[in-house]
Formats: C-alpha cells, sequence, structure tokens
C-alpha cells in the first residue's frame, strides 16, 4: 500500500503503518539494516529515521551544552547527536536495502538542510516532526517541494495547527497529513487526549489525520484507529531494555505484529466509533478509559514541556544583530537553542519590530528583547 493512496482517499479500508526507526539503531548501520527487516517481516509498510543536519537545527550552544543522561552516547549534546547520524551514503545504503525488501523508506526533515537532502533521495513522503510544527518558514519550504508531507503536532496550540493548515492551503497543498501526537516518552494515557483525533477530523474535513503515538503498549493506538486515525506512527526497537530515550515507550517486534493484526480485524469501513463503542470492543480497562476521555482543547500539556524545553525550535539571530535595528526575515533563523529564545510560532510577528538589546549571531533572541 502507499502513503499516496491514503492521502488521495483512494482507500478507505487500510491504515498506512509507519515503523519510527528514529535514532533507535544506537549508531550502527547494520542494527538499523536488521530493523528495517523486522519491521518489515511485522507488516509495516514504512520504515522511518529522523535527518538533522547538526548546524542547522542546534544553536552552537545547544550542541555543546553537557548531556548528562544515562541515555547519552556523548559528552555533549552535540557529540550524543552527531553519533545517532547518519551519512548520505549509509542514507543510500538504508534506502536500497528498504527498496529490496518491498518497504518505504523515509526520515523526518529536522531542519531546512535536511529537507533538501530528503527531496533529493527521492523519498516517497517527508515527515515534520512536532519538533518544527510552528516552525513556519520550514513548512512554506516543505509545502513547496512536491514531495508528500506527514506532519505531527505534539508540543503545539491548536492556534498553531491552524496555520499549518493555512500554510499548506496557501501553497496549494493537498497531499499532506496531520499526526495528532503527544510529545512525552511515555505519554502517560490520560494526557493521551486520543478524542483530538475527532477534533481535528471535524475541524479539517479535507485533511488526512493519523496518530503517532508514545505511550505505553498497543491498545491506545489501536483506538487511535477506531477513532479514524488513517496513518499510524510507533517508535520500534528490537529490545526496549536498550540505552537510548526512545526505546521504552517503542514496540517491539511481537507488539507491532499485534497491532498490525488488530488492525487488520477492525472493519474501518464503519469508522468512526464512538468512545463508549471502542472502550468495549478493545475491552477496555482504566487506562483506554483515561485516553479516551475528553482533555480539552489541544495546547501545550505539562508533560510536553520537558521535551518541548529540550526539542523546541526557538527564534535565533541569524547574524549579529545591533539593538535599534527593525527586524526582517533575513536576520532571523529557527533552531533548537540553549537558553530557549521567543517560540517559532512568533517568526512572522516580530518582522518589523525594533531590537531592544545587541544579540550574535546564533543566540536566542529573547521576548525582552523585542519592542512589541
Ligand atoms: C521531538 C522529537 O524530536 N522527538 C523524536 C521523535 O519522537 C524523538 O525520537 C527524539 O529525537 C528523542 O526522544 C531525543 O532523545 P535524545 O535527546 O536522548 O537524543
Ligand atoms: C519528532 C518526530 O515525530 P513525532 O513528533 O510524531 O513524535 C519525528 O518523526 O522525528
Amino acid at each position: 500500500m502507499m502513503l499516496v493512496d491514503i492521502l488521495e482517499k483512494k482507500i478507505d479500508d487500510s491504515v498506512y503503518i509507519i515503523a519510527e526507526i528514529g535514532q533507535n539503531h544506537q549508531g550502527c548501520l547494520e542494527l538499523a539494516k536488521t530493523m528495517i527487516l523486522k519491521a518489515k517481516e511485522a507488516g509495516c509498510h514504512c520504515v522511518k529515521f529522523q535527518k538533522s543536519d547538526l548546524p542547522a537545527k542546534f544553536t552552537r550552544s545547544a550542541l555543546a551544552r553537557e548531556y548528562v543522561s544515562e541515555n547519552a552516547w556523548g559528552k555533549t549534546y552535540g557529540e550524543h547527536k552527531e553519533y545517532l547520524e547518519f551519512s548520505r551514503d549509509q542514507y543510500q545504503e538504508l534506502q536500497a536495502y528498504s527498496r529490496q525488501l518491498n518497504v518505504d523508506f523515509t526520515a523526518s526533515a529536522m531542519d531546512e538542510l535536511s529537507l533538501d537532502f530528503l527531496a533529493d533521495l527521492k523519498v516517497p513522503f517527508i515527515k515534520i516532526g512536532s519538533g518544527d510544527a510552528n516552525n513556519f518558514p520550514l513548512l512554506k519550504k516543505a509545502a513547496g517541494l512536491g514531495v508528500p508531507l506527514v506532519i505531527s503536532t505534539g508540543m503545539q496550540t491548536i492556534q498553531t495547527v491552524e496555520k499549518i493548515v493555512k500554510i499548506m492551503a496557501e501553497a496549494g497543498k493537498i497531499d499532506y497529513a496531520l499526526m495528532h501526537c503527544v510529545s512525552a516518552y511515555p505519554t502517560p494515557p490520560k494526557d493521551c487526549n486520543l478524542r483530538l483525533i475527532s477534533m481535528l477530523k471535524n475541524r479539517f474535513p479535507n485533511v488526512v489525520i493519523g496518530y503517532s503515538g508514545h505511550e505505553l503498549g498497543v491498545a491506545i493506538t489501536q483506538a487511535a484507529v477506531l477513532l479514524g486515525a488513517r496513518i499510524v506512527e510507533r517508535h520500534f526497537t528490537l529490545d526496549k531494555n536498550q540505552k537510548g530515550s526512545d526505546h521504552r515507550c517503542s514496540l517491539e517486534t511481537h507488539e507491532f505484529k499485534s497491532l498490525i493484526a488488530a488492525i487488520q480485524r477492525f472493519k474501518l469501513t464503519k469508522l468512526p466509533f464512538d468512545p463508549d463503542a471502542i472502550i468495549s470492543m478493545l475491552g477496555g480497562d482504566q487506562e483506554l478509559a483515561e485516553a479516551l476521555q475528553y482533555n480539552g482543547e489541544k495546547k501545550v500539556l505539562a508533560c510536553e514541556l520537558p521535551c518541548r524545553n529540550k526539542l523546541g525550535k526557538s527564534i535565533v539571530a541569524a547574524r549579529t544583530l545591533h539593538k535599534g535595528l527593525k527586524l526582517q526575515l533575513t536576520d532571523l533563523a529557527i533552531k533548537v537553542s540553549e537558553p530557549n529564545g521567543l517560540p517559532a510560532e512568533a517568526y512572522f510577528d516580530i518582522v518589523g519590530k525594533e531590537l531592544t538589546d545587541t544579540v550574535y549571531e546564533d543566540e536566542p533572541i529573547a521576548g525582552n528583547m523585542v519592542k512589541l
């Protein structure tokens, strides 16, 4: 099955399944290949990685900060990320291997250079992760590439999601999907707020809605499908006990198999089901009931703040900017910065505003540095 068949609504009885290998390959190409093989054997339609150009995604100080964590692969965050990043040759090798196995291969583009890199590889679609859902210039560029997009919405407000849809509409983009997502690893069931899938479907009836989950187990993801999610993404691991931030909330091969088998048993043409019916269909427990409880409008949740602080994007100076300057688009860049600056969604709002302090290249622009 191809993602475009879902995006173009040519098929209404299948769900497209993405195995998010992400950085669970531990920086090892051979392990990545074994994971591709296992994901294919489990029945996944796609294997996905994460592509970053580190100086384009992070400021120098974000890369230089110490990473004190049992999941660290280097002393600084930059060394840690470098260890987990694959080169162009390695991407090409993984892509060729996936082609041999007849499984789609792609990655999330975590900055503009990575977007170009993936477009160049001719992947079947590009993923924009939650960390870039408020990175409006990246979204504009992505919308103009002529490649289908899958855009996650973790750590964002409904206003930001509205803006994403507006950017896509202005670019004439129709082959894209929005993924409901909560960026907490693992996400507690009460924070999964699955009813937002129904809200997104009602609010944006022309857009395909999917689910990128970070909770433990498979039941909540099954419920997401019964609410109408047509694309499912879950992190994939060969062993949850390995070192790394994402293994614990990932699915092992047998869990992916059982998730896919369950989805195949659902009568997808009868979707969506209501939450009470879903609880009884899945023999639901307390956790499923919590995940299906209406939890209010889409907003940034407290459980997402650690991820937003670590990987959310800020507005930074593209070059040294002197006090008194009226800000222009070319003065600004969007990166993960340490400390955080104004959130990326303020990018277009601060253009034309006066800077009240001098800011050096690659340093964050804080709210109190701009006369609003
Ligand atoms: C928001 C986002 O990008 N999240 C990604 C996708 O879900 C994650 O895989 C992060 O890359 C990962 O959790 C980071 O872990 P560390 O900081 O140990 O490299
Ligand atoms: C961050 C990512 O995904 P999500 O926001 O869906 O967890 C990603 O795909 O890189």
